[in-house]
């Protein structure tokens, strides 16, 4: 079943724990004693309502106490996909947090709070769905039943968060903006009554309808050889098989290919499946290929199509976001980590720190500091093979470790 994974991230008290119990309580995915718990503190609580916030409290106290949960994922699923919900808290010292939970997500959900409007965390959270380049954001416009479910409020908001629009650099993003009340129900996974004005979807039947096409990344198929397998048995005798995970697009019986870093051509004979052969591995499938030559092929090489290569070089320009209590500075050694290559890499320079908030950037900057996000200047002691992150977001993306301590210390998405 297709997997859609979506970021939010929202600032205290807008309703984000509201909204994503309604979506589990609507959807059926609450367990019964779960929802007896909800309904004995709605209670005990002498409300004439459901506090579903509480379906995800267990999460938010772990938060509150600073244990393990930098980003929580919830799980639920319709009858048409499963749905991880990555949830992040929007202050601008969790910006490495939403950075992380947003890196791999394909949607995303900004809540505005009707009452408040567009505040600065907006600013910040939609910057960062920007830079990770998630296609498709959802603009939910919470506690409407606050504000009489008023038409003029929407639009203002709607207009204000325009505003913001035009001063993105991702034009291709889909921006859907939706009137909800997350504690009534209003346009959650249901349609609501209280607005005959909006005439757009509910929010779960906009995110149910999202084809894979529009929101995935679909195009150059990208295959780091994980593993190489060579049975020495004497049915398999001339058999090497290429382990591995297909990324950013398809593979198919016939391809003409290349292999890097050594540039050998070559043609794909088979895709297996454990077993079984296929025509076609799809995107983001884990198979094994073998080739029409007997080539050599290891570890951490790519497969990739003829008439398609990605950049191979010394150095690149990225985008970090900076996670580590120490400064990165320039001159400074980390190990970067490119799917599954990993290459000593020096900083070359800063080029700028970018200001989340959309109010522009910072020049001569010596050092950057824990949550800070800049373009970084990289050279490394051997080539890369990788792709802009706005073309292929698994080619383009990378970890930096800290050599001495082995901690991740940023994440970076190649300019
Ligand atoms: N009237 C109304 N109240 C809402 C709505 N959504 C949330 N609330 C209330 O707003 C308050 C905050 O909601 P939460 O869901 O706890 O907010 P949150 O954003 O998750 O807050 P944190 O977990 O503290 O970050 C609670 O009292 C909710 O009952 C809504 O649509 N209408």
């Amino acid at each position: 079943m297709e997997v859609l994974k979506i970021a939010t991230a929202g600032s205290v008290d807008d309703g984000k724990s509201t909204l994503i119990g309604r979506i589990l309580y609507d959807t059926k995915s609450l367990t019964t004693d779960k929802l007896e718990a909800i309904e004995k503190t709605s209670k005990q609580r002498g409300y004439d309502y459901l506090d579903f916030s509480l379906a995800t409290d267990g999460l938010v106290a772990e938060r509150e106490q600073g244990i393990t949960i930098d980003v929580a994922h919830i799980y639920f699923s319709t009858k048409k996909k499963s749905y991880i919900i990555a949830d992040t808290p929007g202050h601008v010292e969790y910006t490495r947090n939403m950075v992380t939970g947003a890196s791999t997500s394909q949607a995303s959900i900004i809540l505005i709070d009707a009452r408040k409007g567009v505040i600065e965390q907006t600013n910040r959270h939609f910057f960062i769905n920007n830079l990770l380049r998630i296609k498709d954001v959802v603009v939910a416009i919470n506690k409407m039943d606050l504000v009489d479910y008023s038409e003029e409020v929407y639009n203002k908001i709607k207009a204000d968060f325009s505003e913001l629009m035009s001063k993105r650099d991702y034009q291709d993003q889909k921006i859907t903006f939706i009137p909800v009340s997350a504690l009534k129900g209003d346009n959650v996974v249901n349609k609501s009554d209280a607005m005959p004005w909006y005439e757009g979807e509910a929010l779960l039947e906009h995110l149910e309808q999202l084809d894979k096409a529009d929101i995935f990344n679909v195009g150059t198929p990208r295959f780091p050889v994980q593993y190489v397998i060579r049975p020495k048995t004497e049915d398999f005798h001339d058999y090497r098989g290429y382990a591995g995970k297909v990324y950013g697009g398809d593979l198919s019986v016939g391809d003409d290919i290349i292999v890097l870093p050594s540039k050998t051509r070559s043609k794909i004979k088979d895709i297996y499946f454990y077993d079984e052969k296929y025509e076609t591995a799809s995107r983001r499938s884990s198979v094994t290929i073998t080739l029409e030559n007997d080539i050599n092929v290891s570890r951490g090489d790519m497969i990739v199509k003829e008439n398609d290569l990605p950049t191979i070089d010394k150095q690149f320009t990225a985008n970090v976001c900076w996670m580590d209590s120490d400064q990165l500075n320039p001159g400074g050694k980390y190990i970067v980590q490119h799917g599954i290559n990993k290459v000593l890499a020096k900083v070359d320079r800063i080029n700028h720190k970018i200001n989340p908030d959309y109010s522009g950037f910072e020049k001569d900057v010596t050092g950057l500091e824990i949550n800070d996000i800049a373009s970084v200047t990289f050279k490394l002691n051997k080539p890369i093979f990788y792709d802009q992150f706005r073309n292929h977001r698994t080619n383009g993306s990378f970890i930096l470790i800290d050599p001495q301590s082995n901690n991740t210390v940023g994440a970076g998405f190649i300019q």
